[in-house]
């Protein structure tokens, strides 16, 4: 008998009319000879209505109370939902977090999950029970209460149809599958067949709020294949599965983060460890940082900027506030005005231009861009708030995602491939037996003979960056990493990227001609530099490797020249003659998290 997971979130329960809804869905499958599970989120808004209460009685509230009462708004819906599927005529059991086992860390309103007891639930589906589970919420050994943040319950349901092996993981939501980029905010937007765990990762944490990063990082590792559809019809919706739609289109998906605030520290002392104390200090708060952008500084001092969501600014500002002293560095500054617009595809790394061709549509949209960061899977910049829906369209039309690539293939045609016995990455089940959330590192590489050349000085207006590297692309040569940064100085910014040694000297002949041409103040480039890339699964959203990589590299004197962060990977650029030191130090660092 099949397993099926069917989670349905707080759009889909938000009325009496859809719970039952949702009950009848649940019922149909069951009847259809399923074991069915259900993960319910509170009843639409409810989530954000418990957090306005809180703020109501004061505005610092107890984090474990602050659990308490999210995870009420859950335990309404289950109950709820299972008194519908009674009604309706068939048998179900509504349980909480702490009623599925489902045990996790004490962080609270961030909790990773450890496990999950699947001995209750298993005994009520033999009895013929649907099992109507609390999403978002679980318990940790105190019995605490604790919430796993904000559209955690998709995590529930991916995390439950990991251990109970379930055959499907459907996502019940109000859109009928995943978009190119929220059809709310652009109409045009398609609707994909497939995606690849890879994409979604990237754009789930990019602001695609369809689904909750971490139930990504559950699939790719035990292999759930999930099926995001409508519950509000019965139509195919969107598989995210290992393969992707098209093997040829650059960009897959867009999305956009509007909230965002840069934080910069001006006048780090350019020597191993500053840039660690930094990330250090904000890790231990359990904030996400992103878009890290090092300066290579004139005059032995570096600049250091990255973004964090704008509501954990005030906690970042007041962290940092010590540690910029403590650090010798010169001041503070932060922008909270801006959002974040990334493109995101497996095929990107493959192809030339697709940065320019991104930096080229913001231009023509007049739109300035304050900071780049790339990565082997996804470019994103940093844009004015205000301008942020603009710059979204621009670069959704320039890639023509609104339209189907010639090679995207169905999931009816990928399901087949597989029949005909194309090896699919398969599920590693001694996971299920670690703490579920884990890190899981597949490995530490090194790549040599790179070169970073650094523009100072660029102009920071509309165009410049296109220009650039239109210019760059037109003389042959291919760019990896780019970083664009803030450096304190009024209306200009520093430019760097990397290429192939053999790359360095016409690189630094073109990049000179673009510094005269727009009165740069300087370039700077050499050799003999290294990528190190730790890559794995869930990288960002585990806060501590990237601090560990400083730690590590910074513990061995290690300076660290550029950094790129995606899902997964974390790129350090470091100097050629420390690349084998620094394999070492990070294989013994993080031999736990490599998978054997
Ligand atoms: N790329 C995307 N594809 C589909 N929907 C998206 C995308 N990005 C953002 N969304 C938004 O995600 C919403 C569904 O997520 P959410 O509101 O959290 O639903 P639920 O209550 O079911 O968890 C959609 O209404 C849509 O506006
Ligand atoms: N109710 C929680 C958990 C959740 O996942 O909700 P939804 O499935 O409606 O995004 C929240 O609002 O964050």
């Amino acid at each position: 008998m099949s397993l099926i997971v069917q989670k349905f979130g707080g759009t889909s329960v938000a009325d009496v009319e859809k719970i039952r809804a949702a009950a009848r869905k649940a019922i149909r499958a069951q009847r259809q000879g399923n074991r069915v599970v259900m993960v319910v989120s509170a009843m639409g808004k409810n989530t954000d209505r418990l957090l306005e209460l809180a703020a109501e009685v004061g505005p610092n509230p107890p984090a474990r109370e602050m659990d308490m009462l999210l995870s009420t708004g859950e335990q309404v819906s289950v109950a709820l939902v299972a008194m519908a599927i009674h009604e309706l005529g068939s048998e179900a059991v509504s349980l909480t977090g702490g009623q599925i086992g489902m045990q996790t860390d004490s962080s609270f309103s961030k909790a990773r999950i450890r496990s999950i007891n699947t001995e209750r639930i298993n005994r009520l589906l033999d009895d013929g029970k649907i099992v109507v589970a609390a999403g978002f919420q679980g318990i940790d050994n105190d019995l605490n209460i604790t919430t796993l943040g904000r559209g955690g319950s998709d995590t529930t349901a991916v995390a439950l149809a990991a251990v109970l092996k379930a055959d499907s993981c459907e996502i019940y939501t109000d859109v009928d599958g995943v978009y190119t980029t929220d059809p709310r905010l652009l109409p045009e937007a398609r609707r994909v067949d497939v995606i690849s765990y890879d994409e979604m990762l990237e754009l789930a944490s990019l602001g695609a709020s369809v689904m909750h990063n971490r139930s990504i990082e559950f699939a790719k590792k035990f292999g759930v294949p999930i099926h995001v559809r409508s519950s509000f019809s019965d139509t195919e919706g969107t598989m995210i599965v290992t393969e992707q739609e098209s093997s040829s289109a650059p960009v897959s998906g867009a999305a956009m983060t509007p909230d965002e605030a840069r934080v910069t520290v001006l006048g780090v002392p350019d020597v191993p460890g500053k840039s660690l104390q930094i990330f250090s200090a904000i890790a231990e708060k359990k904030i996400a940082v992103d878009m890290v952008v090092q300066n290579v500084g004139d005059g032995g001092k570096a600049d250091v900027s990255f973004t964090v969501q704008r509501k954990e600014l005030a906690t970042t500002l007041a962290t940092l506030a010590p540690v910029v002293d403590a650090i010798g560095a010169e001041a503070l500054t932060h922008d909270d005005q801006v959002s974040k617009v990334s493109v995101v595809g497996a095929n990107m790394v493959q192809q030339a231009a697709v940065a320019s061709r991104m930096f080229r549509a913001l231009a023509q949209a007049d739109v300035n861009i304050h900071m780049i960061t790339t990565s082997e899977i996804k470019i994103s910049a940093l844009v004015p708030r205000d301008q942020a829906i603009d710059a979204l369209r621009a670069v959704h039309t320039a890639f023509s995602l609104h339209e189907k690539p010639s090679d995207a293939k169905s999931w009816s045609e990928i399901k087949a491939d597989r029949a005909a016995g194309v090896e699919v990455e398969t599920l590693v089940s001694r996971l299920r037996d670690d703490a579920l959330e884990a890190l899981t590192l597949t490995g530490i590489s090194v790549v040599e003979d790179q070169a970073r050349v650094t523009l100072f000085g660029v102009p920071d207006r509309p165009g410049i960056a296109a220009d650039m590297f239109e210019k760059i692309g037109a003389a042959g040569i291919s760019v990896d990493m780019i970083v664009q940064g803030y450096n304190g100085e009024e209306g200009s910014t520093s430019v760097s990227f990397t290429v192939d040694e053999d790359a360095l000297e016409p690189s630094l002949k073109v990049a000179k001609q673009i510094a005269a041409a727009h009165a740069m103040r300087g370039v700077q480039g050499g050799g003999n530099i290294a990528k190190v890339t730790v890559s794995g699964i869930g990288l960002r959203s585990h806060t501590h490797v990237a601090t560990l990589l400083f730690e590590t590299l910074a513990a061995d004197e290690i300076n660290v020249q550029m950094i790129g962060t995606s899902e997964l990977q974390v790129t350090a650029v470091i100097d050629s003659e420390a690349a084998v030191r620094a394999k070492i130090g990070l294989e013994r660092v993080f031999a736990e998290s490599l998978a054997k």
